[in-house]
């Protein structure tokens, strides 16, 4: 089935439900022909349907969400729902499946996490007054990239909506995090779009129509669009819209597809969210010139954000002492995307070393306890969707601000002076908030009970009504008891049945003429009479305006904050940066950091350097190491045992890059380092399969980008290049790619086992070696790095070590010394012939079938050969 394209209409006046612009593609369902013979209800549905045909639409109706026919089949499945059917449409029973409105959270927050989309329909209308199927709208569509909702979010990542706008050799990349409130932009070459695709993970995509699915991307989140949506003056009146003059101060004029790239976002965006995203307020330009570029294989690879191993440390849970969740979002974003020398990484140096000294971070970090998530907070402000809990927790976050502000004064440095300046204080909103909202408000506003008494005089009187009314029916009861002489008669309510007198059925006498049945249940009658309807109506009307009074309080609270949002925004940024800034402080104290030079001189010299994930495993067992390359001394080719820290040494180097460039200390005594543009790692053994390629395929594949884009500022860290192929050919590729990257001047650590390559006498190459003892077949491993090739291999003895049984061990060091003495016979005749690329080796048997001549042989020759290929299957 060829993909559906979607097209978005644009729309330049405010939003309202009904002028919403709505996908166009009509659902077949909403054939006429189809549609009759249907219940008006069914047509209904299938018009909602029809709107957004590739969603799950959740039809409200009273207290439940139904899904039908095949969403209703496929709903019971992710979600293990009951599937049933309801009643018959059309001659034939309509399959359902349902959720409680009041459980829909967790469903949809599975269902998005599955990739789903799923579109509300909502009730409009009153369904008292309503003369047919009460009027229904979809209010929003959930989809993976434009959550905004505290219940559908996880607190530590970000889902990101990214729009892809190619056009030629280049393509425009525009990233949305809508709950953040950041918009993202970059434009590249076609070429690198993959890589800077696979960089960042992405919860949904958008692209014109027959833009190929990016690799290691699901095809479920791809959403092609019409190309015409992609049109400049469409794209700019989306553009004038949210920033009118001030796009020009963005820093992204000269990237006019990453602009229609970021203008069709928006608009995508808003057309699910059914509201102008006025959280946007500006868009980042991310210029690759300010960044050092990771890929996602180094990424991977040093294990920053993710280990390779289910529930690994990594480099993030090491740093992550963040105090609030924005802050650990945002060293997640650090970490994703270092910088390169500037103002920008400056700052963060200066910060950290600011927050180092005097009375330390603590003093800081003490007062972020009560700040909350508040960015995604403000959103929903922005979009009218916050809570009354949300309000409560802007609130801490505002109540938290004087202390912080305090403190940084108390700190008395310039750069934490600035700070101060960034975040205002907004004790108008803070007060409002004080006095309007209760302490501990509940979740939702659908049952009142979050706006503080005395507050408001007429939701005061209407609440005392319908308190009064506890007494009222106490009088009631009593009456009621005297009157008909049934000592066990009780009044109460319920949501479902409203107000009852409740008779057991204990009770056989007579039942009052004016009592009316409202409900039998098993061990009572309930019934109503016209004093107690009356009690009712005053009731549910003073319940129901005090609930509205309640909500046109909360509306007013929404309004009065608005205003703020945008200097709340930027507040919360430098409270976010604060917070990252601070933790890499305590972390540089806390683990015996220090701060990394950065230099315009082309060095990297490193002192003590650690690999920090290691050593927080094992501690003062570590053993430092130091590395120095400078304008002539650019590679390192390290061997030596398995096991012996060539990985640790290499990863480490790495790591403490990294961590200079997003600003934080480093674990070594001392690193000075020069300017970097990119580092590159190809480590370990990986197949794609599901990509169709094989180990040694991905090997190469890493290895030929690393020599196409390295450069004189690259590190480049190569953990055993060619070892997936046979010996000879893996020995020379490795060889040559040593040899280009001398030449290219990028700093190499180059780990190897291939000895061979320690003859390379090339200007800038130095070999190194991991040290080791061995006694007989003992080895212990010194983990320290030493110049010179390493005088022996350790194999067996690390396979003894592994457990590998003795006779393998044995009959390996036959083997070996077969191998290393030329007085054996030859190679060739033991070993199968050197294979070249992507041959596999003949089964030895085969080898010694292929070398006889069956006419050449007498009976006895042959019934020899036989017992001797007999022995060589065992
Ligand atoms: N500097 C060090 N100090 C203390 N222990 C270390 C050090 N470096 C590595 N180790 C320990 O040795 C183990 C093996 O290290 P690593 O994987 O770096 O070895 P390797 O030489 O790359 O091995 P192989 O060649 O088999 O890949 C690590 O898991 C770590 O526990």
């Amino acid at each position: 089935m060829p993909p559906r394209v979607h097209r978005l209409v644009v729309h330049q006046d405010a939003y309202s439900l009904r002028q919403f612009p709505i996908f166009t593609p009509a659902h077949r369902m909403t054939d006429p022909a189809t549609l009759k013979g249907h219940t008006p209800m069914m047509r209904q549905y299938f018009g909602l349907k029809a709107q957004c045909p590739d969603t799950l639409l959740f039809y409200r109706m009273g207290d439940f969400y139904e899904l039908f026919f095949e969403d209703a089949e496929k709903a019971a499945r992710l979600l293990g729902i009951t599937l049933t059917s309801r009643g018959q449409s059309a001659g034939q029973a309509i399959p359902m499946a349902g959720v409680p409105v009041q459980s829909v959270d967790g469903y949809l927050a599975k269902l998005v996490r599955l990739g789903e989309r799923v579109a509300i329909g909502e009730q409009m209308g009153d369904p008292a007054t309503a003369k047919g199927p009460v009027e229904r709208a979809i209010v929003r569509v959930i989809t993976p990239g434009t959550l905004i909702d505290a219940t559908l979010l996880d607190a530590g990542q970000e889902p990101l909506l990214l729009a892809l706008c190619p056009e030629g050799s280049r393509c425009g990349l525009a990233w949305l995090d809508a709950a953040g409130g950041r918009l993202m932009v970059r434009e590249v070459a076609a070429t690198t779009l993959a890589d800077v695709v696979a960089r960042r993970p992405v919860a949904e995509i958008i692209a014109p129509a027959d833009t190929p699915l990016p690799p290691g991307i699901s095809p479920q989140r791809l959403q092609h669009l019409e190309k015409s949506d992609f049109q400049t003056h469409r794209t700019q009146a989306i553009l004038d819209r949210y920033f009118g003059e001030r796009l020009a101060s963005f820093g992204c004029h000269d990237w006019p597809l990453a602009l229609r790239a970021a203008a069709v976002l928006l608009h995508y965006a808003e057309t699910q969210l059914r509201s102008s995203l006025t959280q946007i307020q500006r868009i980042h330009p991310e210029r690759a010139e300010e960044e050092i570029y990771l890929d996602a294989t180094a990424l991977r690879a040093l294990e920053v954000v993710e280990s390779l191993h289910e529930d690994g440390p990594t480099l993030l849970t090491l740093l992550q002492k963040t105090q609030t969740v924005m802050g650990a979002r945002l060293l997640r974003r650090w970490l994703l995307r270092p910088l390169r020398q500037g103002p920008a990484l400056t700052a963060r140096q200066e910060t950290v070393a600011a927050l180092t000294s005097g009375s330390g971070p603590v003093a800081i970090q003490k007062t972020l306890h009560g700040i909350a998530d508040a960015e995604r907070i403000l959103t929903r402000i922005a979009l009218n969707r916050a809570n009354p809990r949300d309000l409560a927790q802007l609130r801490s976050t505002l109540q938290a601000l004087p202390a912080l502000r305090a403190a940084l004064d108390t700190a008395a440095h310039p750069a934490l002076t600035a700070y101060r300046e960034r975040i205002p204080l907004f004790a108008a909103l803070c007060a409002l908030l004080e006095n309007a909202l209760v302490d501990a408000p509940p979740m939702t506003q659908r049952d009142g009970g979050y706006i503080r008494a005395d507050y408001d005089a007429e939701l005061d009187r209407l609440q005392q009504l319908s308190q009064n009314l506890q007494e009222v029916l106490r009088d009631l009861e009593q009456q009621e008891r005297q009157r008909t002489g049934i000592a066990s008669l009780k009044i109460q309510f319920n949501r479902v049945h409203g107000f009852y007198i409740e008779i057991s059925r204990s009770y056989q006498g007579p039942i009052p003429d004016d009592y009316r049945r409202r409900q039998t249940t098993k061990n009572a009658e309930r019934y109503i009479n016209d004093a107690l309807k009356a009690i009712e109506d005053q009731a549910l009307s003073a319940e129901s305006l005090a609930l509205g009074r309640e909500r046109l309080l909360f509306t007013q609270m929404l309004e009065a904050a608005s205003p703020d949002v945008p200097a709340l925004q930027d507040a919360m940024t430098a409270v976010a940066e604060l917070d990252g800034l601070s933790t890499l402080a305590e972390r540089a104290i806390t683990l015996h950091w220090s701060a990394p030079r950065l230099v315009t001189e082309s060095l990297l010299r490193i002192r003590d350097g650690r690999h920090p994930v290691v050593e927080a495993q094992i501690g003062s067992n570590f053993v430092p190491n130091d590395l120095d390359f400078d304008e002539k001394q650019r590679m390192l080719l390290i061997t030596g045992p398995n096991m012996g820290g060539k990985s640790t040494y290499l990863r480490q180097t790495a790591l403490i890059i990294l961590l200079a460039h997003i600003g934080s200390w480093v674990p070594a005594s001392e690193a000075i380092i020069g300017p970097i543009d990119q580092i590159f790692t190809r480590i370990g053994a990986a197949d794609d399969l599901a990509g169709g390629r094989s180990t040694f395929m991905v090997e190469m594949s890493e290895t030929a980008r690393i020599l196409h884009l390295s450069t004189a500022q690259s590190l480049v860290i190569l953990d055993e290049i060619g070892r997936g192929t046979a010996t000879y050919d893996g020995l020379s590729i490795a060889w040559a790619t040593a040899e280009a990257l001398v030449e290219r001047g990028a700093y190499t650590l180059f780990a190897t086992h291939y000895f061979e390559l320690t003859e390379i006498d090339l200007p800038g190459l130095r070999n190194a070696h991991l040290d080791a003892l061995t006694q007989g077949d003992q080895v212990t491993f010194l983990h320290r790095v030493e110049s010179g090739p390493a005088a022996q291999s350790y194999g067996l003895a690390v396979a003894r070590l592994a457990g590998m049984p003795d006779p393998v061990v044995q009959r390996a060091r036959h083997r070996l010394s077969q191998l290393e003495d030329p007085a054996q016979p030859s190679r060739s005749d033991t070993l199968p012939a050197q294979l070249s690329l992507f041959q596999t080796a003949p089964h030895p048997v085969v080898h010694r079938l292929s070398k006889i001549d069956p006419d050449q042989i007498s009976p006895k020759q042959a019934l020899d050969l036989l017992y001797a290929l007999k022995e060589l299957t065992q």
